[in-house]
């Protein structure tokens, strides 16, 4: 089994449980359940920099990252430093995150927020919305082509922007529909760790023009988006490059100072 195997294995385990405790009715009753979201990829179109900046304490291919910083700072220093928007973490059990992270993100800022999570079950759309988030990602290596098509048409009807994940040409063939808003290609092999721009630059070509495309991972240097822009990106998450410091948000402030200049 491999690391992925893993966690959606345990994610299965652990979306039961939160639906017998916190019932659909619930979620939907929640103050923020119909809030008007902000569309991540219209931001990221209107934009000349497209940073998302990640909240991520630990992860299983680096463990501990940052476990000291608070996500509220970290959220209004990502919202000073001008970023598109925000990735917060959801996975407990190998990122040391939580939705309380989400929703203490959405107090502290009002810029696009993604559910980063591990989706395979429409309850955890439900909980996004609850939690204030304005997109959820969808991880093509952990779904097929239907749960894609009929978890994104559920995420559209809650109005939350869709960013589909994928690693390699198989996956991105196998995902392309029109319910997606954004395709993301992680330069991150989700089973081996291995990081590489080269995945981005080589599937960019087959992404077709209708979506936004991003490239996530293993980005640290204004060289690397630059070189990124060439081939039509227009969103790049980061994640380590930020937390990793002692001040995330100073460290995205100067990153986007230095990508403007
Ligand atoms: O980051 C990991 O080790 C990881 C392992 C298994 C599944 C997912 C994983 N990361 C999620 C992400 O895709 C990244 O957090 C995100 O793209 C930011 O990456 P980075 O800038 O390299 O922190």
């Amino acid at each position: 089994m491999n690391i992925l195997d893993k966690i959606v294995a345990d994610k299965h385990k652990e979306v039961e449980l939160r639906k017998s405790i916190i019932p659909v009715q619930q979620l939907e009753n929640s103050v923020l359940f119909n809030r008007q979201g902000n569309s991540l990829a219209e931001a990221l179109l209107n934009s000349d920099t497209g940073i998302i900046a990640e909240h991520k304490r630990r992860s299983p291919s680096k463990a501990v990252i940052n476990q000291k910083v608070s996500v509220q700072d970290v959220a209004i220093g990502y919202e000073t430093a001008g970023v598109c928007g925000m990735s917060v973490l959801t996975d407990g059990k190998y990122f040391g995150g939580s939705l309380d992270d989400l929703i203490l993100a959405r107090a502290s800022a009002s810029m696009p927020l993604l559910r980063k999570e591990f989706i395979i079950d429409e309850y955890q759309l439900l909980e996004a919305k609850a939690y204030g988030a304005d997109v959820i990602l969808l991880i093509a290596a952990v779904l097929s082509r239907d749960e894609i098509k009929s978890l994104s048409e559920f995420a559209k009807k809650l109005s939350l922007d869709v960013l589909l994940e994928v690693h390699n040409l198989e996956e991105l063939e196998k995902s392309i529909m029109p319910s997606l808003d954004m395709l993301g290609v992680n330069n991150r092999n989700l089973k081996t760790f291995e990081v590489s721009t080269d995945v981005s630059k080589e599937l960019s070509k087959h992404i077709p023009d209708d979506f936004v495309k991003v490239s996530e991972s293993g980005i640290s240097s204004i060289e690397a988006i630059k070189d990124l822009q060439q081939y039509d990106y227009k969103g790049f998450l980061i994640g380590e490059n930020f937390m990793k410091t002692e001040n995330p948000g100073q460290s995205a402030i100067e990153f986007l100072k230095a990508l403007q200049s």
